[in-house]
């Protein structure tokens, strides 16, 4: 979609204001950016990214999710995640649901995998519709790599500002370990006066999630908030935000907001919204639990939330099939324990 086509953001809609980071600066180690970084992980888990270097590979990666979802439905359903907690491949709209009422969902999303991406043309994990073979090493590899290493960057920020030995966080996420990394394309069709959620609240599953949105429509609800409110995209900047398991590895410390997806807002609502997430997760055998071994932040942040398990037991794999599985309507069986169980860190929350 032309840039030119689109109607800008309304401004009369509740906006959530972010900061904004240069990761230039970041990668210079400028210090005053560095604390920007970590108060905007700390206080709310999102934040704005500029100069990143990766714009010039949305449009082609926005084209695979086009020519994706553009396949007939019997095409796409080959490629189908499954209800068993696995997120590789194809989801139709409709199969999770986005309330304690189980209403469904409105996005398709294509997922490619970190490892299928890094293998291509051999399969780590799954098989994937011609669209996205054909740009595999020409688009969807780079992508994955350049979100990578930001990730990798800004993770490198976290594990010193935590006080945790030099690679900690590196070792919990190997770029070699199979993990549930990946690439996403969204598709929320148009829906002109909707407002039914196009992606029900949750926090991300993994440690950082790199989002690039043109339209409106993504809400966050901020710790201590108690108000949904837009975050407005905005030309050449990326969202940047904290997941559960950076959350658990960290004591809490570094924070993972609850968001989700409306139609967008007004004059936009007649458009088709378009989204592309990289989410960099821990390697699959990655025990899910604070580093209060490896650093005395940590364990000082631990001791004095005494309200939350920050060591639930489980691998990153586990955890993420366990709430990938229980979020899909099939394998709800109208009971609110069912849902419940597909939430994560937001547990702690009124609101689910
Ligand atoms: O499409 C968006 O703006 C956000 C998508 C999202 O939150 C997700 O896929 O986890
Ligand atoms: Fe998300």
């Amino acid at each position: 979609m032309p840039a030119t086509t689109i109607p800008p953001f309304p401004d009369n809609v509740p906006i959530q204001e972010l900061v904004i980071i240069d990761y230039s600066l970041i990668r210079q180690g400028d210090e005053n950016e560095i604390a920007s970084l970590w108060k905007a992980a700390t206080v709310r888990g999102f934040w704005y990214l500029k100069n990143h270097g990766v714009e010039g590979l949305f449009e082609p990666m926005f084209d695979m999710g086009r020519e994706t979802m553009s396949l007939p439905f019997e095409e796409k359903m080959k490629y189908w995640q499954g209800n068993q907690g696995a997120s590789f491949g194809y989801k139709a709209a409709g199969a999770t649901t986005v309330d304690l009422d189980g209403s469904k969902d409105n996005a398709e999303f294509i997922n490619i995998s970190k490892d299928d991406a890094l293998a291509y043309p051999q399969v780590a994990h799954v098989a994937y519709p011609s669209s996205v073979n054909a740009r595999m090493e020409s688009t969807i590899r780079p992508f994955v790599e350049a979100c990578m290493e930001i990730n990798s960057t800004m993770l490198e920020v976290f594990n010193a500002r935590l006080g945790l030995p030099e690679g900690a966080l590196a070792q919990h996420h190997p770029r070699e370990q199979y993990s549930v990394s990946e690439a996403r394309c969204i598709r929320v069709p148009p829906s002109p006066g909707s407002t039914k959620i196009a992606v029900g609240a949750h926090t991300d599953f993994g440690s950082l999630s790199f989002l690039a949105n043109r339209l409106g429509g993504l809400q966050v609800m901020l710790p201590g908030e108690t108000e949904w409110k837009y975050v407005k995209p905005l030309p050449g900047h990326v969202i940047c935000n904290v997941g559960d398991a950076l959350n658990i590895f960290s004591g809490g410390i570094l924070k993972s907001s609850i968001h989700r997806v409306l139609p967008p807002p007004l004059a936009q609502s007649h458009y088709e919204r378009w989204s592309l997430v990289y989410f960099t997760r821990p390697g699959d055998s990655v025990a899910l639990r604070a580093l209060v071994d490896q650093s005395s932040t940590i364990s000082e942040a631990v001791a004095k939330d005494t309200d939350r398990d920050y060591d639930p037991g489980v691998t990153a794999a586990q955890w993420f099939a366990r709430r990938q599985s229980k979020w899909r309507g099939n394998n709800q069986k109208g009971s609110m324990e069912d849902y419940l169980a597909s939430r994560g860190t937001e547990h702690n929350r009124a609101v689910v």
